[in-house]
Protein backbone atom coordinates (compact mmCIF):
# COMPACT_ATOMS: atom_id res chain seq x y z
CA UNK A 1 0.00 0.00 0.00
CA UNK A 2 1.45 3.32 -0.69
CA UNK A 3 1.56 5.26 2.50
CA UNK A 4 3.64 8.15 0.34
CA UNK A 5 0.85 10.78 0.84
CA UNK A 6 2.18 14.23 -0.53
CA UNK A 7 0.99 17.60 1.40
CA UNK A 8 -1.06 18.84 -1.00
CA UNK A 9 -2.90 15.71 -0.98
CA UNK A 10 -3.12 15.51 2.47
CA UNK A 11 -4.81 18.57 3.11
CA UNK A 12 -1.56 20.46 3.75
CA UNK A 13 -0.24 18.21 6.56
CA UNK A 14 3.09 16.29 6.79
CA UNK A 15 1.19 12.86 6.87
CA UNK A 16 4.15 11.16 8.99
CA UNK A 17 3.89 13.72 11.14
CA UNK A 18 0.23 13.73 12.20
CA UNK A 19 0.86 13.33 16.38
CA UNK A 20 3.31 16.07 16.05
CA UNK A 21 1.46 18.84 14.47
CA UNK A 22 -0.07 21.51 16.53
CA UNK A 23 -4.09 21.88 17.03
CA UNK A 24 -3.69 24.71 15.02
CA UNK A 25 -2.62 22.51 12.17
CA UNK A 26 -5.10 20.27 12.30
CA UNK A 27 -8.02 22.24 12.78
CA UNK A 28 -7.04 24.12 9.41
CA UNK A 29 -6.38 20.48 7.49
CA UNK A 30 -9.66 19.34 9.10
CA UNK A 31 -11.66 23.02 6.90
CA UNK A 32 -9.24 21.97 4.01
CA UNK A 33 -10.72 18.95 3.95
CA UNK A 34 -14.48 19.64 5.12
CA UNK A 35 -14.43 22.40 2.44
CA UNK A 36 -13.31 20.48 -0.78
CA UNK A 37 -16.66 18.29 -0.03
CA UNK A 38 -18.60 18.50 -3.18
CA UNK A 39 -22.45 17.73 -4.36
CA UNK A 40 -23.07 14.41 -6.30
CA UNK A 41 -22.70 15.34 -10.13
CA UNK A 42 -26.43 14.94 -10.75
CA UNK A 43 -26.16 14.99 -14.14
CA UNK A 44 -23.92 11.45 -14.30
CA UNK A 45 -26.19 10.37 -11.85
CA UNK A 46 -29.42 11.17 -13.98
CA UNK A 47 -27.43 9.93 -17.37
CA UNK A 48 -27.11 6.47 -15.06
CA UNK A 49 -30.62 6.37 -14.47
CA UNK A 50 -31.17 6.58 -18.16
CA UNK A 51 -28.94 3.91 -18.92
CA UNK A 52 -31.00 1.58 -16.85
CA UNK A 53 -34.07 3.26 -18.67
CA UNK A 54 -33.70 1.70 -21.22
CA UNK A 55 -32.79 -1.92 -20.02
CA UNK A 56 -35.27 -4.85 -20.61
CA UNK A 57 -37.46 -4.40 -17.56
CA UNK A 58 -40.25 -1.71 -16.75
CA UNK A 59 -39.05 1.62 -15.43
CA UNK A 60 -37.37 1.58 -12.17
CA UNK A 61 -38.30 -2.01 -11.08
CA UNK A 62 -34.90 -2.90 -10.27
CA UNK A 63 -35.75 -0.38 -7.02
CA UNK A 64 -33.02 -0.04 -4.86
CA UNK A 65 -30.34 -1.14 -7.09
CA UNK A 66 -31.23 1.11 -9.47
CA UNK A 67 -30.49 3.96 -6.55
CA UNK A 68 -27.07 2.57 -6.15
CA UNK A 69 -26.18 2.16 -9.18
CA UNK A 70 -27.17 6.44 -9.76
CA UNK A 71 -25.72 7.35 -6.77
CA UNK A 72 -22.23 5.84 -7.52
CA UNK A 73 -22.74 7.56 -11.38
CA UNK A 74 -22.99 10.56 -9.30
CA UNK A 75 -20.53 10.01 -6.64
CA UNK A 76 -17.96 9.15 -9.17
CA UNK A 77 -19.09 11.82 -11.72
CA UNK A 78 -19.67 9.36 -14.75
CA UNK A 79 -22.31 7.61 -16.11
CA UNK A 80 -20.00 4.50 -16.50
CA UNK A 81 -18.65 3.87 -12.87
CA UNK A 82 -16.36 0.85 -12.27
CA UNK A 83 -15.63 -0.13 -8.42
CA UNK A 84 -11.46 -1.31 -8.69
CA UNK A 85 -11.04 -2.16 -5.26
CA UNK A 86 -13.06 -2.57 -2.20
CA UNK A 87 -12.07 -2.13 1.31
CA UNK A 88 -13.23 -2.32 5.32
CA UNK A 89 -11.27 0.35 7.37
CA UNK A 90 -11.85 -1.16 10.68
CA UNK A 91 -10.87 0.97 13.58
CA UNK A 92 -10.24 0.15 17.02
CA UNK A 93 -10.18 1.57 20.09
CA UNK A 94 -11.33 1.67 24.06
CA UNK A 95 -12.98 3.34 26.00
CA UNK A 96 -12.77 4.88 29.54
CA UNK A 97 -16.28 4.64 30.45
CA UNK A 98 -16.30 0.47 30.89
CA UNK A 99 -15.21 0.96 34.15
CA UNK A 100 -18.76 2.48 34.51
CA UNK A 101 -20.18 -1.03 33.73
CA UNK A 102 -21.61 0.00 30.54
CA UNK A 103 -20.55 -3.03 28.24
CA UNK A 104 -21.70 -7.18 29.31
CA UNK A 105 -17.99 -7.69 27.91
CA UNK A 106 -14.54 -7.32 29.69
CA UNK A 107 -12.34 -5.00 28.04
CA UNK A 108 -9.54 -7.06 27.43
CA UNK A 109 -12.07 -8.24 24.39
CA UNK A 110 -10.65 -5.27 22.07
CA UNK A 111 -7.51 -6.20 21.88
CA UNK A 112 -7.91 -9.55 21.58
CA UNK A 113 -10.30 -8.92 18.19
CA UNK A 114 -7.61 -6.87 17.05
CA UNK A 115 -5.44 -10.04 16.78
CA UNK A 116 -8.52 -12.04 15.11
CA UNK A 117 -8.92 -9.55 12.63
CA UNK A 118 -5.26 -9.50 11.22
CA UNK A 119 -5.18 -13.34 11.22
CA UNK A 120 -8.45 -13.16 9.57
CA UNK A 121 -10.72 -15.26 11.51
CA UNK A 122 -13.45 -12.95 12.48
CA UNK A 123 -17.24 -12.34 11.16
CA UNK A 124 -15.89 -8.94 9.19
CA UNK A 125 -13.04 -11.18 7.38
CA UNK A 126 -15.02 -14.01 6.11
CA UNK A 127 -18.26 -11.29 5.11
CA UNK A 128 -15.08 -9.00 3.44
CA UNK A 129 -13.85 -11.89 1.83
CA UNK A 130 -17.31 -12.63 0.34
CA UNK A 131 -17.57 -9.45 -0.87
CA UNK A 132 -14.23 -9.51 -2.54
CA UNK A 133 -12.84 -6.63 0.71
CA UNK A 134 -10.13 -6.56 2.22
CA UNK A 135 -10.24 -5.70 5.91
CA UNK A 136 -7.57 -2.84 6.92
CA UNK A 137 -7.34 -2.64 10.50
CA UNK A 138 -5.78 0.14 12.66
CA UNK A 139 -5.26 0.48 15.98
CA UNK A 140 -6.08 4.35 17.13
CA UNK A 141 -6.20 3.68 21.11
CA UNK A 142 -6.66 0.35 22.06
CA UNK A 143 -5.49 0.79 25.47
CA UNK A 144 -3.01 -2.05 26.43
CA UNK A 145 0.18 -2.89 24.23
CA UNK A 146 -0.06 -4.75 21.25
CA UNK A 147 2.54 -6.85 19.97
CA UNK A 148 4.68 -6.36 17.35
CA UNK A 149 4.68 -2.58 18.18
CA UNK A 150 4.63 -1.40 14.72
CA UNK A 151 0.85 -2.30 15.29
CA UNK A 152 0.26 1.03 17.22
CA UNK A 153 1.66 3.10 14.67
CA UNK A 154 -1.09 4.96 14.60
CA UNK A 155 -2.54 5.17 18.13
CA UNK A 156 -3.72 8.46 19.34
CA UNK A 157 -4.00 7.22 22.90
CA UNK A 158 -4.07 4.21 25.21
CA UNK A 159 -8.17 4.51 25.13
CA UNK A 160 -10.57 7.24 26.06
CA UNK A 161 -11.25 8.78 29.27
CA UNK A 162 -14.59 7.87 31.31
CA UNK A 163 -17.01 10.48 29.83
CA UNK A 164 -19.02 10.09 32.84
CA UNK A 165 -16.29 12.29 34.56
CA UNK A 166 -14.81 14.22 32.16
CA UNK A 167 -14.21 14.63 28.13
CA UNK A 168 -12.87 11.23 25.96
CA UNK A 169 -9.83 13.01 25.19
CA UNK A 170 -8.84 16.36 24.15
CA UNK A 171 -9.92 18.32 21.13
CA UNK A 172 -6.36 18.10 19.91
CA UNK A 173 -6.69 14.57 20.31
CA UNK A 174 -10.32 13.88 18.48
CA UNK A 175 -8.50 16.33 15.73
CA UNK A 176 -5.58 13.99 15.21
CA UNK A 177 -8.07 11.08 15.09
CA UNK A 178 -10.41 12.55 12.86
CA UNK A 179 -7.25 12.95 10.24
CA UNK A 180 -5.99 9.57 10.73
CA UNK A 181 -8.89 8.32 9.76
CA UNK A 182 -9.60 10.38 6.84
CA UNK A 183 -5.80 9.67 6.26
CA UNK A 184 -6.30 5.89 6.24
CA UNK A 185 -9.24 6.06 3.90
CA UNK A 186 -6.99 8.42 1.75
CA UNK A 187 -4.37 5.77 1.48
CA UNK A 188 -6.67 3.28 0.28
CA UNK A 189 -7.65 5.08 -1.97
CA UNK A 190 -4.47 5.66 -3.45
CA UNK A 191 -3.85 2.51 -3.54
CA UNK A 192 -6.63 1.72 -5.67
CA UNK A 193 -9.72 0.93 -3.51
CA UNK A 194 -12.80 3.35 -4.31
CA UNK A 195 -15.61 1.75 -2.56
CA UNK A 196 -14.97 1.80 1.11
CA UNK A 197 -17.00 0.63 4.53
CA UNK A 198 -16.90 1.63 7.96
CA UNK A 199 -16.11 -0.90 10.35
CA UNK A 200 -15.12 -0.59 13.76
CA UNK A 201 -14.01 -2.43 17.49
CA UNK A 202 -14.24 -0.87 21.01
CA UNK A 203 -16.08 -2.56 24.25
CA UNK A 204 -18.50 -0.05 25.77
CA UNK A 205 -18.69 1.85 22.38
CA UNK A 206 -22.27 1.74 21.99
CA UNK A 207 -22.22 3.92 24.80
CA UNK A 208 -20.59 6.95 23.19
CA UNK A 209 -22.22 6.30 20.07
CA UNK A 210 -25.86 6.82 21.81
CA UNK A 211 -24.37 9.55 23.36
CA UNK A 212 -23.37 11.28 20.42
CA UNK A 213 -26.84 10.02 18.70
CA UNK A 214 -29.06 11.83 20.92
CA UNK A 215 -26.92 15.01 20.82
CA UNK A 216 -26.50 15.44 17.24
CA UNK A 217 -30.80 14.55 16.73
CA UNK A 218 -32.15 16.04 20.33
CA UNK A 219 -33.82 12.71 20.89
CA UNK A 220 -33.55 11.60 24.38
CA UNK A 221 -30.77 9.03 25.87
CA UNK A 222 -33.81 6.31 25.97
CA UNK A 223 -34.53 6.43 22.58
CA UNK A 224 -31.02 5.93 21.36
CA UNK A 225 -29.13 3.18 24.01
CA UNK A 226 -29.26 -0.33 23.70
CA UNK A 227 -27.83 -3.44 25.28
CA UNK A 228 -24.73 -3.50 22.81
CA UNK A 229 -23.48 -6.45 23.86
CA UNK A 230 -26.61 -7.92 25.53
CA UNK A 231 -26.81 -5.76 29.22
CA UNK A 232 -29.57 -6.90 30.90
CA UNK A 233 -33.14 -4.51 31.77
CA UNK A 234 -30.93 -3.36 34.79
CA UNK A 235 -27.93 -2.91 33.29
CA UNK A 236 -29.72 -1.11 30.49
CA UNK A 237 -30.96 1.75 32.78
CA UNK A 238 -27.86 2.18 34.39
CA UNK A 239 -26.00 2.66 30.73
CA UNK A 240 -28.46 4.96 30.34
CA UNK A 241 -28.01 7.29 33.46
CA UNK A 242 -24.09 7.42 32.76
CA UNK A 243 -25.19 8.18 29.10
CA UNK A 244 -26.78 11.05 30.64
CA UNK A 245 -24.12 11.87 33.08
CA UNK A 246 -21.72 12.25 30.35
CA UNK A 247 -23.56 14.65 28.59
CA UNK A 248 -24.67 16.82 31.73
CA UNK A 249 -21.28 16.80 33.07
CA UNK A 250 -19.61 17.69 29.24
CA UNK A 251 -22.10 19.69 27.81
CA UNK A 252 -21.37 19.04 23.99
CA UNK A 253 -22.42 21.32 21.63
CA UNK A 254 -24.29 19.99 18.92
CA UNK A 255 -23.06 22.48 16.42
CA UNK A 256 -19.50 21.91 17.16
CA UNK A 257 -19.06 18.30 16.16
CA UNK A 258 -15.20 18.02 17.03
CA UNK A 259 -15.97 19.32 20.57
CA UNK A 260 -18.62 17.29 20.47
CA UNK A 261 -16.47 13.81 19.52
CA UNK A 262 -13.91 15.08 21.87
CA UNK A 263 -16.20 15.39 24.57
CA UNK A 264 -18.62 11.99 24.31
CA UNK A 265 -16.81 10.52 21.64
CA UNK A 266 -14.42 7.99 21.15
CA UNK A 267 -11.16 7.31 18.87
CA UNK A 268 -12.37 4.58 17.01
CA UNK A 269 -15.65 6.78 16.04
CA UNK A 270 -13.46 9.83 15.12
CA UNK A 271 -11.36 8.20 12.96
CA UNK A 272 -14.17 6.65 11.10
CA UNK A 273 -15.87 10.34 10.82
CA UNK A 274 -12.63 11.57 9.21
CA UNK A 275 -12.19 8.09 7.11
CA UNK A 276 -16.20 9.11 5.84
CA UNK A 277 -15.05 12.61 5.18
CA UNK A 278 -11.48 11.65 3.00
CA UNK A 279 -14.03 9.26 0.99
CA UNK A 280 -16.55 12.09 -0.26
CA UNK A 281 -13.78 14.32 -0.55
CA UNK A 282 -11.99 12.23 -2.83
CA UNK A 283 -15.49 11.19 -4.71
CA UNK A 284 -15.66 7.35 -3.34
CA UNK A 285 -18.82 5.76 -1.48
CA UNK A 286 -18.64 4.62 1.56
CA UNK A 287 -20.93 2.09 2.71
CA UNK A 288 -22.07 2.23 6.77
CA UNK A 289 -22.83 -0.30 9.14
CA UNK A 290 -24.36 -0.27 12.73
CA UNK A 291 -25.21 2.36 15.49
CA UNK A 292 -21.29 3.06 15.51
CA UNK A 293 -20.32 3.93 12.25
CA UNK A 294 -23.41 6.08 12.32
CA UNK A 295 -22.62 7.92 15.23
CA UNK A 296 -19.53 8.34 13.19
CA UNK A 297 -21.43 9.77 10.17
CA UNK A 298 -23.72 11.93 12.19
CA UNK A 299 -20.89 13.99 13.04
CA UNK A 300 -19.21 13.92 9.57
CA UNK A 301 -22.25 15.35 8.35
CA UNK A 302 -22.26 17.93 10.62
CA UNK A 303 -19.19 19.27 9.26
CA UNK A 304 -20.20 18.69 6.05
CA UNK A 305 -23.84 18.41 5.31
CA UNK A 306 -22.74 17.19 1.69
CA UNK A 307 -20.84 13.95 2.77
CA UNK A 308 -23.90 12.31 3.85
CA UNK A 309 -24.41 12.02 -0.23
CA UNK A 310 -21.39 9.80 -0.46
CA UNK A 311 -22.75 7.19 1.84
CA UNK A 312 -24.73 4.07 1.03
CA UNK A 313 -26.68 2.45 4.30
CA UNK A 314 -26.70 -1.47 4.79
CA UNK A 315 -28.59 -2.64 7.62
CA UNK A 316 -30.76 -1.66 10.63
CA UNK A 317 -29.30 -2.38 13.26
CA UNK A 318 -30.78 -4.45 16.04
CA UNK A 319 -28.91 -1.86 18.69
CA UNK A 320 -31.71 0.91 19.65
CA UNK A 321 -30.86 4.19 18.49
CA UNK A 322 -29.60 3.36 14.61
CA UNK A 323 -32.58 3.74 12.72
CA UNK A 324 -32.86 7.66 14.58
CA UNK A 325 -29.14 8.27 13.61
CA UNK A 326 -30.11 6.90 10.00
CA UNK A 327 -33.35 9.13 9.78
CA UNK A 328 -31.40 12.22 10.64
CA UNK A 329 -28.26 11.56 8.13
CA UNK A 330 -31.64 11.19 5.50
CA UNK A 331 -30.73 7.65 4.45
CA UNK A 332 -33.21 4.54 4.11
CA UNK A 333 -31.36 1.01 5.67
CA UNK A 334 -31.36 -1.76 2.72
CA UNK A 335 -31.18 -4.89 4.67
CA UNK A 336 -33.60 -6.13 7.94
CA UNK A 337 -31.03 -8.95 8.94
CA UNK A 338 -31.05 -8.41 13.00
CA UNK A 339 -27.54 -8.22 13.46
CA UNK A 340 -26.17 -6.25 16.21
CA UNK A 341 -22.13 -7.21 15.91
CA UNK A 342 -20.69 -4.41 14.36
CA UNK A 343 -16.67 -4.43 12.97
CA UNK A 344 -18.71 -3.79 9.82
CA UNK A 345 -20.08 -7.18 9.14
CA UNK A 346 -23.39 -5.08 7.78
CA UNK A 347 -21.94 -2.72 5.75
CA UNK A 348 -19.62 -5.81 4.09
CA UNK A 349 -23.03 -7.42 2.98
CA UNK A 350 -23.10 -4.70 0.72
CA UNK A 351 -20.65 -4.85 -1.47
CA UNK A 352 -21.88 -7.78 -3.81
CA UNK A 353 -24.81 -5.74 -3.73
CA UNK A 354 -23.80 -2.89 -5.08
CA UNK A 355 -21.48 -5.29 -7.14
CA UNK A 356 -24.92 -5.94 -8.85
CA UNK A 357 -26.43 -2.67 -9.20
CA UNK A 358 -23.80 -1.62 -11.43
CA UNK A 359 -23.49 -5.32 -13.31
CA UNK A 360 -27.27 -4.91 -14.46
CA UNK A 361 -25.86 -0.90 -15.88
CA UNK A 362 -23.28 -2.74 -17.65
CA UNK A 363 -24.80 -6.10 -18.56
CA UNK A 364 -28.61 -5.90 -18.86
CA UNK A 365 -29.80 -5.66 -22.90
CA UNK A 366 -30.93 -2.91 -24.02
CA UNK A 367 -34.53 -2.87 -25.45
CA UNK A 368 -33.05 -1.77 -28.69
CA UNK A 369 -30.44 -4.34 -28.66
CA UNK A 370 -32.66 -7.33 -27.63
CA UNK A 371 -35.56 -5.87 -29.92
CA UNK A 372 -37.92 -6.05 -27.01
CA UNK A 373 -40.87 -3.56 -27.89
CA UNK A 374 -41.36 -1.02 -25.43
CA UNK A 375 -44.02 1.10 -23.94
CA UNK A 376 -45.26 3.24 -21.11
CA UNK A 377 -43.79 0.70 -18.62
C1 LIG B 1 -16.50 -11.04 21.09
C2 LIG B 1 -16.98 -9.71 20.58
C3 LIG B 1 -16.70 -9.33 19.27
C4 LIG B 1 -17.18 -8.11 18.80
N1 LIG B 1 -17.05 -7.52 17.60
C5 LIG B 1 -17.69 -6.38 17.61
N2 LIG B 1 -18.24 -6.16 18.81
C6 LIG B 1 -19.08 -5.00 19.10
O1 LIG B 1 -19.38 -4.91 20.48
C7 LIG B 1 -18.78 -3.76 21.10
C8 LIG B 1 -19.85 -2.75 21.46
O2 LIG B 1 -20.77 -3.21 22.39
P1 LIG B 1 -20.72 -2.70 23.90
O3 LIG B 1 -20.89 -1.23 23.87
O4 LIG B 1 -21.88 -3.38 24.57
O5 LIG B 1 -19.41 -3.13 24.48
C9 LIG B 1 -17.84 -3.21 20.05
O6 LIG B 1 -16.58 -3.79 20.17
C10 LIG B 1 -18.51 -3.61 18.77
O7 LIG B 1 -17.68 -3.58 17.67
C11 LIG B 1 -17.94 -7.25 19.59
C12 LIG B 1 -18.21 -7.60 20.92
C13 LIG B 1 -17.72 -8.83 21.42
C14 LIG B 1 -18.02 -9.21 22.84
O1 LIG C 1 -25.00 -1.62 15.65
C1 LIG C 1 -23.87 -2.12 15.84
O2 LIG C 1 -22.99 -2.01 14.98
C2 LIG C 1 -23.56 -2.80 17.13
C3 LIG C 1 -24.55 -3.16 18.01
C4 LIG C 1 -24.24 -3.79 19.18
C5 LIG C 1 -22.93 -4.07 19.47
N1 LIG C 1 -21.97 -3.73 18.63
C6 LIG C 1 -22.27 -3.11 17.46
Amino acid sequence: MNTELDFQKFHGLDPKALGSASEAMLEEALETLVSGIDRLDQSAADKMQERLDGKIKPLRSLGVLEDIASQIAGIMGTPEPKINGRAVLLMAGDNGVVVEGVSAAPQEITAQMFYSYLRGEAGINVLARHGGAEVICTDIGIVSPLDPPALMARRVKNGTDNISKGPAMTRREALQAILTGAQIAAEAIDAGINLLATGEVGIGNTTPSAALISVFTGHSVEEVTGRGTGLKDEALKHKESIIKRAIEVNQPDPADPVGVLSKVGGLEIAALSGAILEAAYRRVPVILDGIISTAAALAAAKLAPHCAEYMISSHNSEEKGHEIGLRQLGINFRLDFHMRLGEGTGAALMFPMVDAALKIADEMATFNAAGVTTGEF
